[in-house]
Parts: C-alpha cells; sequence; structure tokens
C-alpha cells in the first residue's frame, strides 16, 4: 500500500516549512497555493522566502520525489490529512483576524476531500474558530465526515526549520479522537523523540496559541520599560536582563531590550487577543497596555534620535542599517525598522538604507535602497541600526569614517561593538545604555 498522501494549503511561511518538514519525514506532500508565481518558482526549486538552510531541504524532497506544487486543490483529492497555514492577517475593521483566506480554503477542500479527512487549521485564528468551521462542514456536506483540527505553530522566522525539527511542544485540539491521532501520526518522529504532546480541544489549542505570542510580547516589552529606565537613571540593560534572566523562573530569552517587538504575528495576535477579549466582556488589560506601550516606542526612539541631532531632522541625512522586523528574514511585514525610516521621511529627512537580504519599496522622494553599508552611511549625519544582524555587528565602522557627515551611531538593537578600537572615535547611543560620547 502507499502511504497516504497529506496536502499542506498556503506555502508561506509556516506552511512551506511544514511541508518540507513533512516530506523529510518520508511524507508524501502536496502543495497547494493560489498565488501562481510561488508555485512556479518551487516547483524550480527556488524558496519564494528567505530561511535559512530551506533551499537544501527543498531541493532534497523534490529529488526524492516527495513534494510537488499546484495552484489547483483538485490535485490533492487523493490526501487524507490536510493543512491549512494561510494568512490571517488584521481586520482594519475590527482589529481581529481576518478569517476570509481560512474559510475559502476550508471550502475548496471540502469540495475535493474524500470521505472522513482530516483538515488541519495552523493559522493562528481566533479563539472558537475551529468550532465553527466543524458546524459548517458538518452542515454544507454532512455526507463526507470532515474533521476540523487545531494544531498551532509555533516555528520562528530566521529559524524556522530548526524549531520545525526541534518543537518544545506539539499541541492538538480536536473534538474527534481519532482524527487528533491522526494528526498526532504525523508527528509520530517527534513523539519518539519524547516531545511533549497536547491532545485537547480547539478552544484549548486556539487559546494556547495566543497566550504564547502574548506572554512573549509581555516579556519583550517589560524588558523594553525597564530599558527606558536604565537610560534614564543609569546601568546597562544587558547586565539587567542577564541578572534576571539567570532565575530559572524568569529564563533569559526574551529579554533583549530593542525599537518594539514587530513582526507578522505577535503585533496581529496581541491585537486579536485584547479584540477576543473585549468580545468576550473579559478586558485582556495587561495585553492592551503592552500594545499602548509598544505602539507608542516608535515615537519614543524618534524623540531620542532628534534630541541627539540637535531637534531638526528636516534634511538631515540618515542611514537605516536593517530593515527586516528582525533579522534572519526577508520579512518586512510590521517592521519597527520600516516605521521608523517612513516616520523619518514623514520629518523631512533623507533616507538611506541597507539590508543584507530584506528589500523596501517606499514611493517617496528622498529615500533610497542601498547595496552596501558604506553607500547607506554617505553623508550619513546619524547611523541607525534597526535589525540585529551579524553583518552590522562585525562591521568596523572605521571603514565608513570619512564617508559620514558625523560619526554618531543609534544602535536600536545594542548589536554594534562599543569596544572595538573605532568606537572611541564615535558618539554611540544604544537603546538601554545611556550615551558614549567620542573621546578620541
Ligand atoms: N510567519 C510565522 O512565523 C508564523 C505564522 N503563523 C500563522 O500562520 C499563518 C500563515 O502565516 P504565514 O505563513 O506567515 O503567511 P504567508 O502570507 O507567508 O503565507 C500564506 C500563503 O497562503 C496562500 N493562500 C491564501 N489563501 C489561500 C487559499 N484559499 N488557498 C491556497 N493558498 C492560499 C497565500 O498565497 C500565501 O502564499 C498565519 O495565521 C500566521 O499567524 C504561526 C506561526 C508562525
Ligand atoms: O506566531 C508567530 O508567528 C510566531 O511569532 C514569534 O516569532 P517571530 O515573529 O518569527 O519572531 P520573534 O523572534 O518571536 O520576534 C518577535 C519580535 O519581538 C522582538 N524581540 C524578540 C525577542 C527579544 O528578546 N526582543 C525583541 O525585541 C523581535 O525583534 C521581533 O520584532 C514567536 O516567537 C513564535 O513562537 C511564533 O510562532
Amino acid at each position: 500500500m502507499t502511504a497516504a498522501e497529506v496536502c499542506v494549503v498556503g506555502v508561506g511561511y509556516v506552511g512551506l516549512i511544514q511541508a518540507v518538514g513533512l516530506a523529510s519525514f518520508g511524507q508524501k506532500v502536496v502543495c497547494v497555493d493560489l498565488d501562481v508565481r510561488k508555485i512556479e518558482m518551487l516547483k524550480k526549486g527556488v524558496p519564494p522566502i528567505f530561511e535559512e538552510g530551506l533551499e537544501e531541504t527543498l531541493s532534497t524532497a523534490i529529488d526524492d520525489g516527495m513534494i510537488s506544487f499546484t495552484a489547483d486543490i483538485a490535485d490533492a483529492r487523493r490526501a487524507d490529512l490536510f493543512f491549512v497555514a494561510v494568512g490571517t492577517p488584521t481586520s482594519e475593521r475590527t482589529g481581529n483576524a481576518r478569517l476570509d483566506y481560512l474559510e475559502a480554503a476550508v471550502s475548496d477542500i471540502a469540495e475535493i476531500a474524500k470521505d472522513g479527512a482530516v483538515v488541519v487549521v495552523k493559522s493562528t485564528v481566533p479563539i472558537g474558530t475551529c468550532a465553527g468551521l466543524q458546524l459548517r462542514l458538518d452542515r454544507d456536506h454532512p455526507e463526507k465526515r470532515l474533521h476540523i483540527v487545531s494544531n498551532p505553530e509555533f516555528l520562528r522566522e530566521g529559524t524556522a526549520l530548526k524549531d520545525f525539527f526541534n518543537p518544545e511542544r506539539i499541541v492538538i485540539g480536536g473534538a474527534d479522537e481519532a482524527a487528533r491521532e491522526r494528526v498526532k501520526a504525523s508527528y509520530a518522529a517527534f513523539a519518539d523523540r519524547g516531545i511533549p504532546m497536547i491532545l485537547t480541544d480547539t478552544s484549548t489549542s486556539e487559546t494556547i496559541k495566543y497566550a504564547a505570542n502574548a506572554f512573549l510580547a509581555t516579556k519583550v516589552t517589560f524588558i523594553n520599560e525597564i530599558s527606558d529606565l536604565v537610560e534614564t537613571v543609569g546601568g546597562d540593560i544587558e547586565q539587567v536582563a542577564r541578572g534576571i534572566g539567570l532565575d530559572s523562573r524568569i529564563g533569559p530569552q526574551f529579554l533583549r531590550a530593542g525599537p518594539g517587538y514587530g513582526g507578522s504575528c505577535f503585533p496581529k495576535d496581541t491585537l486579536a487577543l485584547a479584540t477576543i477579549g473585549r468580545r468576550h466582556g473579559v478586558q485582556q488589560q495587561i495585553v492592551e497596555t503592552v500594545i499602548r506601550i509598544n505602539d507608542s516606542r516608535r515615537f519614543r526612539i524618534l524623540k531620542r534620535i532628534e534630541a541627539a541631532m540637535g531637534d531638526k531632522l528636516s534634511g538631515k541625512r540618515l542611514a537605516v542599517l536593517g530593515l527586516a522586523f528582525k533579522a534572519d528574514t526577508d520579512d518586512v511585514r510590521d517592521s519597527p525598522a520600516v516605521d521608523i525610516v517612513h516616520a523619518l521621511l514623514e520629518e523631512g529627512a533623507e533616507v538611506r538604507s541597507y539590508d543584507p537580504v530584506a528589500r523596501f519599496a517606499v514611493d517617496h522622494r528622498g529615500y533610497s535602497q542601498c547595496d552596501s553599508i558604506a553607500a547607506a552611511c554617505e553623508g550619513a549625519s546619524a547611523v541607525l541600526v534597526a535589525t540585529e544582524w551579524a553583518d552590522f555587528k562585525s562591521f568596523d565602522f572605521s571603514t565608513i569614517e570619512s564617508v559620514v557627515e558625523r560619526r554618531y551611531i543609534f544602535d536600536m538593537r545594542r548589536v554594534v561593538d562599543v569596544e572595538a578600537p573605532w568606537a572611541p572615535r564615535w558618539d554611540i547611543e544604544r537603546i538601554g545604555s545611556p550615551m558614549q560620547r567620542a573621546t578620541a
């Protein structure tokens, strides 16, 4: 008997990693996406996103004949398991996650799926979504006995493959035990390694996902506020973070102070959780406060840059190093760096940016994307480090001393090497430390 086919619908950051991951476990995966350009690239083995190790893993899956790509869901009709990883962006109107892509995908699946197939929701969805989808399937396709299972994803961009292959837990929520077991079987490799599997109902599973992201966003926001305090009262935020993070009840992760959390998930998921709370009359006050603090953080940073530059940004040229919302990804969705570029342009500054991978087109006079750090820094009155790329950590700023207008760095990520031999010749301002003035 040939192995049952698995289908992944929506091959973006989550779906593509899921697909190549399952393929590497020996499962035959059919990938479906509406984006024909993406499908054509993938057929040729070209990943549409930047993710460490993805190109190699994808090539192996293609060469082994374990993965195929199509824009036509009918090609997946033999599958008994459908992982849905379509986007659930914020609705501008409600603040909640939009479900139109998910609903369309589930309807398409229901049309072609065989009896008893399991539809696994990997997208992050408001609590109650899976229960609602199940009711719809039961109403519209009663003869097929299709099952909805919630299986949230916890990977991070930039370390997505590593996270897929080394999960800290697998969460599977569903009303039907056999359907849950079918999903669990697809992760047998993890069960064999003793990775915890939480088998639960769909609401609990959906809540775990939002609570996890909201908790991490809170942790980042907490250290950012402490960082603001340190800037005023004196001290060093990294040592504070280390000092509290060594307490195992707190833990060292997510204590890097910065320009505020961004990306395609924390902002959207915290907002959705706050909206869900209000809708149910159970206001999520901590999360609401976190959102407010994080939103105002970009503005606070801008004020600090303005103060260091003598208040007027208009007419000044600034270099922005980094566009991605964090290092090791090409994703610029809700990126603090991009917000800061916009804010600077609005203040009348000229901005030249550089990112090793991410691209961002701003249709604005006075903005240019450069191909190197040196080009971005030409004539700059300030060098703003907005993403923690390794290239910026190791960069020797003495090589650009002759091209900048003023030797001033504002490091939002604390990556610049302040102990480097060139550092005493620069004014260096960092999140979470008082200004380090040039002494040479
Ligand atoms: N990006 C991340 O790191 C993580 C994202 N998530 C969640 O996973 C979901 C997906 O996120 P991303 O992968 O970042 O999104 P993405 O935007 O990179 O990919 C979504 C894909 O779905 C496709 N699509 C949309 N509607 C479709 C349909 N009806 N049929 C077939 N394909 C369709 C789009 O063309 C796109 O390629 C979201 O709910 C997100 O919150 C969860 C954990 C991590
Ligand atoms: O639901 C999701 O999409 C994912 O959201 C985050 O992953 P990701 O958005 O890829 O990035 P993170 O590494 O978590 O960073 C999120 C934001 O917080 C910021 N951050 C993170 C950690 C830190 O110490 N300080 C800090 O400012 C980052 O710069 C970034 O803007 C979660 O970490 C994943 O577990 C989750 O699956």
